[in-house]
């Protein structure tokens, strides 16, 4: 079971870990009897060295285990996370390493590591289906590593005011310019508007979703926790809601709400967890290092009480926005350093386009998001 950083003992291992990919194929070893977690798959890795760094042993570790030298690679770190596994408690660092076409053509073909252990390269849909048996502490990475490259955040309906109905403006522009297949933060800011009930907030979702079975969705936490109970309703499937709704967002605000609620009576609190879906992921967003100490809190007790984990946080404003133009920017170097304490994938957004995707890596970032310039013309 998962437990909660002031409770670790001394005795925690350290593990640096690294998802390395080539494209979609995934690199799994697998860990001999004798050893802890044996007759299962891993991902390349091993102990930290005391007074070693994470990445450092990364790079050892990937050097020692399968002789490929990651040292000039980007290696994005995914998370952190915490598990007891009884008779062991670890500390996985978890960092995604891209390959490049020459390192694969060297590597790929081996089916033997330098340990002797068997290697494998598995497609990432197999991998995520679970068919690869891993250690219970690696659900979380698999939760993660869903999270696309991309994803888009629909358009406040605040922005189809002009139009004599708004609601049915939004709802149209969103059928028609969503790229296919896109996840989707589905964020109406309905009741910025006061004549517009949360009633309406989630009867745009349920028609969204309806029109577009394509697109994965991210649903605001009360839009969401009001769909999963009304399962049975005739407008949404079972299948749609277990399906297409692949996390509830937490805002900034609900998030230090659910952080300092406790001391201030809030109805969503740490003292009141039900507030929080318990059925699906988290994504939230954050805006400083308060925050991202709030959310890392959050997605240790969701793992303690093994309720679905926070897959991840949007971090912004990465560059100044059309749409807040009063809020200052962190700029990439603030931002990178800011993602770096974060103990799960971070999701850089805020001026972006979908070209910058490989720059926003580079800083630390698994994934990027926007709103216009994700739009499909
Ligand atoms: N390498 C690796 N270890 C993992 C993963 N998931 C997971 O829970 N672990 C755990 C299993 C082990 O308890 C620990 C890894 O330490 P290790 O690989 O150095 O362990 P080991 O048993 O081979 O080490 P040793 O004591 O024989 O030196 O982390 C994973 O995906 N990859």
């Amino acid at each position: 079971m998962p437990i909660h950083s002031a409770q670790l003992p001394s005795s925690i291992v350290n593990v640096a870990v690294a998802v390395i990919h080539y494209q979609e194929q995934y690199l799994l070893g697998f860990r001999n009897t004798a050893q802890h977690q044996g007759n299962r798959y891993e991902f390349v890795g091993g102990k930290i060295d005391p007074d070693e760094a994470a990445i450092d042993a990364l790079i050892r570790e990937v050097g020692e285990e399968i002789g490929i030298n990651i040292s000039n690679n980007v290696a994005v770190k995914l998370g952190r996370l915490h598990h007891d596994y009884g008779d062991k408690q670890v500390c996985l660092q978890v960092y995604k390493v891209a390959l490049t076409g020459l390192q694969f053509e060297q590597h790929g073909h081996r089916q033997y590591g330098l340990e002797g252990q068997a290697l494998s390269w598995v497609s990432k849909s197999q991998l995520l289906a679970g068919d690869y048996p891993l250690p219970a502490a690696n659900q979380t990475i698999l939760a993660w590593l869903q999270l696309p490259e991309q994803l888009i955040i629909t358009y406040p309906l605040a922005h189809f005011i002009e139009n004599p109905n708004a609601s049915e403006a939004w709802l149209t522009y969103h059928q028609q310019h969503l790229p296919q297949g896109a996840w989707v933060y589905v964020r109406t800011k309905a009741n910025a508007i006061k004549a517009i009930s949360q009633q309406l907030e989630v009867q745009l979702a349920k028609q969204l979703m309806d029109f577009r079975p394509d697109i994965d969705c991210v649903l605001p936490n009360n839009i969401g926790q009001t769909l999963i109970a009304s399962k049975q309703d005739k407008h949404l499937s079972c299948y749609q809601a277990n399906q297409q709704l692949k996390a509830c967002h937490l805002t900034h605000t609900e998030l230090m709400d659910w952080f300092t609620g406790a001391t201030n009576g809030l109805e969503c609190s740490q003292k009141n967890p039900e507030c929080l879906s318990a059925d699906q992921p988290l994504l939230i967003s954050c805006h400083d290092a308060d925050s991202i100490h709030a959310a890392n809190q959050l997605a240790a007790a969701r793992l303690q009480q093994q309720q679905p984990p926070v897959i991840g946080i949007f971090l912004s404003p990465v560059l100044a926005t059309q749409t807040h133009p009063n809020d200052v920017p962190l700029g990439w170097d603030k931002w990178s350093s800011l993602a770096q304490i974060a103990d799960m994938p971070v999701i850089a957004l805020g001026g972006l386009s979908p070209m910058m995707v490989q720059q926003a890596t580079q800083y630390g970032a698994t994934s990027i998001a926007g709103i216009r310039q994700f739009m499909q013309s």
